[in-house]
């Protein structure tokens, strides 16, 4: 047992003199007490002055939230929410300092409605920070480990990537007529009742656990558009990743949260009901835009999160002429913007972040009158076959507070193996933005300069890059082409062409030609060009051809952004009618036409009218859609396709 005496010579035992200051405890609790200092319950960005800090007493405010937090978790049938507490319930002290909801607010109604839950606690761990986390995802999460740089890697669980089949939302009287349906639309339906099926479900099992994770931050850097959004989850990895992901609040904003405009209730551990209607598996992502609400089982994939709210943002942004875009952005040094379009896999992230230029984001972007504004606040990096050469910048960035989702690491050395595919392909990064040296903080610039739509052709046949007329642009934004290899296992050799209008079907709440006209006014208005570049397979198709040199792609990306390729010379290409340029510093000439790249010439004709004709078809479903006044758009995006001679 320790004595007074032996604490006291804690921290000055080598010292002969006995004249060091001593520590002043009597017992080992107070010596750990003095250990940690009583910070405000938030995630401030650096300099937070805690000057105006209010006329309500801490506990006020920390009873406020409570309150907020136990609305947000109530049981529709019961009609209250659990009695919430704040802190970790391993440390039980602290909790108990702060006081928990007054009770008249549970006792509406005594006997029949109270459940067992309405009888315990919950404890809220609310806004905690990136070392928090780490301790709480690493003492109770099973699959956290900390890597050799100080990522926190986590794994998923059975998902490792997004269910789009497995998402819904209600349909109602409002979204019936708002809401793009049917065909091609991500907008699969369920009703209102099956949504509350699933919310109280979502709800009931966060109560039953002893503790949640509240996270209450904000989206899109432009202030006047700001939303708050809270996600409650039951990971400490899933509030790592949206602490990253979102725009952090500053102390002082956070006192003055309020109600947030939208809840992610996150109960991804259990599965949904498969005998719910409207479920056709054990997952369900439910989004309820007359309550404000998305509610997500049976899937602990964090990015189902980040790409929900995404959603969100592309029916809330276009209801106030902001057009909302699945793609990356940076600035020059000279103020020139680019945007960068593509599907999954096709180069945003990478392209993006760019050691020349200021990054903007890397994934979810709004243009507003006032200019481009980037939604959140980290990126979602792909980190199969990463490397420190190729892509230093996210390199660098997976470091402490990083979460590092499915990767494989050396038990020992906890060194990551970046080209180990073992749990997945889809293997990820989350980090915050400012972990990007080059970040234009905050996150928001002028008007685009350059629009750069990204497909991964694996079949070889496209250009490695094409200026393009305005309809043409608008043609390739509807259409959404990209075209990845199928996997790779042993002998899949045909490329998968996917069409996802306006480079990101799963995420559009509207029609696609909603976003295409505006972005056509947008660029016409601010005079921006649009380009395709191919970052996909060139010399052939995939299993004949290679991916395109990343090197090669800077180069025309650079050759874009400083003006030059406009200058250059252009020959227009059969079928697609793409104009290519005959020359890009730094690109070997020889590439910049397919046709030459490919020792079977035969070949490139049939797989160039191949995939011809799956443009043209993927288009039938839109030639109905009228764009622009009397029409006149669609007329002129229709001519700007592949055109086919039948003869
Ligand atoms: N020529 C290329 N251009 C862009 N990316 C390439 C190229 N060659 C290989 N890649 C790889 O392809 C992947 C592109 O993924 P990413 O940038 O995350 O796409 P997105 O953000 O659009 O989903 C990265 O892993 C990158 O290293
Ligand atoms: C997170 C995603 O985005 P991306 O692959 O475009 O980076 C996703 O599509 O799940
Ligand atoms: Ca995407
Ligand atoms: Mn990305």
């Amino acid at each position: 047992m320790p004595t007074s005496e032996m604490l006291a010579k804690v921290g000055n035992h080598d010292d002969e003199e006995g004249n060091r200051p001593t520590v002043r405890v009597q017992t080992i609790d107070e010596l750990h007490s003095l250990q940690r200092k009583r910070s405000a319950p938030s995630t401030p960005k650096g300099n937070s002055q805690q000057t105006s800090f209010l006329t309500l007493s801490e506990e006020e405010r920390s009873k406020m939230q409570l309150e907020s937090i136990s609305a947000s978790l109530a049981s529709l049938t019961r009609g209250t929410g659990p009695k919430v507490v704040k802190g970790d319930p391993a440390r039980r002290f602290e909790g108990s300092r702060v006081a928990h909801i007054p009770h008249h607010r549970h006792t509406v109604a005594p006997t029949i409605a109270v459940s067992d839950s309405a009888l315990k606690f919950t404890h809220v761990l609310y806004n905690l920070s990136p070392a928090e986390l780490y301790e709480q995802a690493i003492k109770y999460e099973k699959g956290s480990f900390l890597t050799s740089t100080g990522a926190l890697a986590t794994l998923s669980g059975a998902k490792t990537g997004r269910c789009p089949r497995d998402k819904r939302v209600v349909k109602d009287a409002l979204t019936e007529n708002e809401l793009w349906w049917g065909k091609g639309s991500p907008n699969i339906e369920m009703d209102e009742h099956s949504f509350m099926v699933n919310r109280e479900r979502a709800v009931d099992y966060l109560n039953s656990l002893d503790k949640v994770f509240v996270n209450d931050q904000f989206l899109n850097w432009d202030p006047k558009n700001k939303i708050k959004v809270r996600i409650v989850s039951a990971r400490a990895y899933h509030s790592l990743f949206m602490h990253n992901m979102c725009i952090r609040p500053s102390l002082e904003e956070l006192e003055d949260f309020g109600t947030p405009d939208f809840t992610i209730y996150n109960a991804g551990q259990f599965p949904c009901n498969r005998y719910t209607h409207y479920m056709t598996s054990s997952t369900s992502i439910d989004l309820n835009l007359a309550r404000k609400e998305m509610v997500i089982l049976g899937t602990q994939y964090a990015g189902e999160m980040k790409k929900g709210l995404f959603s969100v943002m592309h029916y809330l942004m276009p209801k106030r002429q902001i057009l909302s875009l699945h793609s990356g952005c940076n600035m020059g040094k000279s103020g020139d913007v680019a945007l960068f379009f593509g599907l999954s896999g096709t180069g945003k992230t990478t392209l993006s972040t760019d050691h020349n230029r200021y990054l903007i984001g890397d994934d979810e972007h709004c243009w507003s009158e006032s200019g481009v504004s980037n939604i959140e606040g980290g990126c979602y990096a792909k980190c199969i076959d990463l490397s420190q050469e190729n892509e230093p910048d996210i390199w660098n960035a997976i470091k402490f507070g990083t979460v590092l989702e499915n990767v494989v690491f050396d038990d020992h050395f906890r060194e990551v193996d970046y080209s180990d595919r073992s749990v997945t392909e889809n293997t990820r990064a989350a980090y915050p933005i400012e972990y990007i040296p080059n970040v234009k903080l905050p996150c928001v610039g002028p008007h685009p300069k350059n629009v750069i739509l990204l497909a991964c052709d694996a079949f070889g046949v496209l250009p490695p890059v094409s200026k393009l007329s305005l309809s043409q642009t608008m043609y390739h934004f509807i259409s959404g082409y990209t075209a990845l290899v199928a996997g790779t296992e042993e002998g899949v050799k045909e490329p998968q062409a996917t069409f996802s209008a306006c480079f990101g079907a799963a995420f559009i709440m509207l029609h696609p030609t909603k976003y295409a006209a505006m972005l056509s006014e947008k660029m016409q208005n601010h005079g921006a060009t649009g380009w395709l570049v191919n970052t996909g397979w060139s010399g052939g198709s995939y299993g004949c051809g290679s991916r395109l040199k990343l090197s090669y792609t800077r180069k025309i990306i650079d050759a874009i952004h400083s003006g030059s390729l406009l200058e250059a010379e252009y020959n227009k290409t059969e079928i697609f009618g793409l104009h290519i340029p005959s020359e890009v510093d730094g690109v070997p000439s020889e590439i910049l036409d397919p046709e030459n790249t490919w020792s079977d010439k035969q070949a490139y004709k049939e797989t160039l009218l191949k995939l011809a004709k799956l443009f043209k078809k993927n288009f039938e479903t839109f030639t109905n859609y009228h764009i622009g006044e009397n029409n006149n758009l669609t007329e002129e995006i229709l001519a700007a396709g592949p055109i086919i001679d039948e003869a």
